[in-house]
């Protein structure tokens, strides 16, 4: 078999967050459009989508666990935190207990995640949906609060449009950066260890350490939240050890 067909392609984990009625699915299916393939789960009350994406030219397939906001439905949301690498958190401008709303939704988020590293690792977009309505909420609250938690912020309305298709840009370039991409599927893909350290037959010790180093740095697992990065960073390891045993 070819072996490029064999290369699976990337998956990335979002999830969304925020009151009932915020806007969020509409959000979701506002920059889906058609690519968007639904299922609703009402039963455990949570839409589940796929939709494929370009980051800087590599195909990525993004899993969108659209939460439903409404209290009744922790018991069933709260399993799905798990594995999470980017998360939309929405609040609807014209109301404001949705927007004082947010910190209830941070600490759901740390809770079930649990550690705190791997909370921190997770790309978040703070919209403030429904622009196109009266406000109650200003921009500079709503920036401030994304602002001082370290996350990004958009305002955007689903109505219009306005904001989203960026937004969503920024949530996925924030999770996937695009070297972590390339030194991935290159590493997946490569037939021998040679080529997994992009070296020549009889590289010596050092320009075998050199490349690892080179790679290392992209996709630590701690560092990295790239999905596959983990198997990544085993197969550099293994062909590093290989390569070294036969340099000496
Ligand atoms: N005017 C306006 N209405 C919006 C906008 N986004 C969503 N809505 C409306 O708000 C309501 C709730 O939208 P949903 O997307 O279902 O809200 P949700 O956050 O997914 O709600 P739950 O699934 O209950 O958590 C719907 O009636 C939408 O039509 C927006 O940008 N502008």
């Amino acid at each position: 078999m070819e072996m490029g067909k064999m290369k699976k392609s990337l998956r990335i984990k979002i999830i969304s967050m925020g009151n009932a009625e915020v806007g969020k699915s509409c959000i979701i299916k506002r920059y889906c459009e058609k690519r968007f393939v639904h299922k609703y789960l009402a039963t455990i009350g949570i839409d589940y989508g796929v939709t494929k994406v370009n980051i800087r030219d590599k195909e990525v397939k993004v899993n969108i666990f659209d939460m439903a906001g409404h209290p009744i439905f922790y018991e069933v949301r709260n399993e799905f935190y798990k594995d999470t690498q980017g998360a939309i958190i929405v609040f609807d401008v014209s109301d404001r207990n949705s927007f004082e709303a947010l910190d209830s939704w941070l600490l759901e988020l740390q809770n079930e995640v649990g550690n705190q590293s791997e909370v921190d690792n997770i790309a978040v977009c703070v919209c403030a949906n429904k622009t196109d309505k009266k406000r109650v909420v200003d921009e500079s609250e709503g920036r401030i609060w994304a602002d001082t938690r370290g996350y990004h912020y958009f305002e955007t309305s689903a109505q219009t449009g306005e904001g989203v298709t960026e937004m969503f840009q920024n949530l996925f370039e924030g999770v996937v950066s695009a070297d972590q991409v390339e030194a991935i599927q290159k590493l997946k893909a490569a037939r021998s260890d040679y080529e997994r350290l992009g070296v020549q037959l009889g590289a010596s010790k050092d320009e075998v350490n050199k490349a690892y180093r080179k790679l290392a740095v992209l996709l630590h697992p701690d560092k990295s939240v790239a999905p596959g990065s983990e198997e990544a960073f085993k197969l550099l390891v293994a062909a590093r050890t290989t390569l070294l045993k036969k340099c000496s």
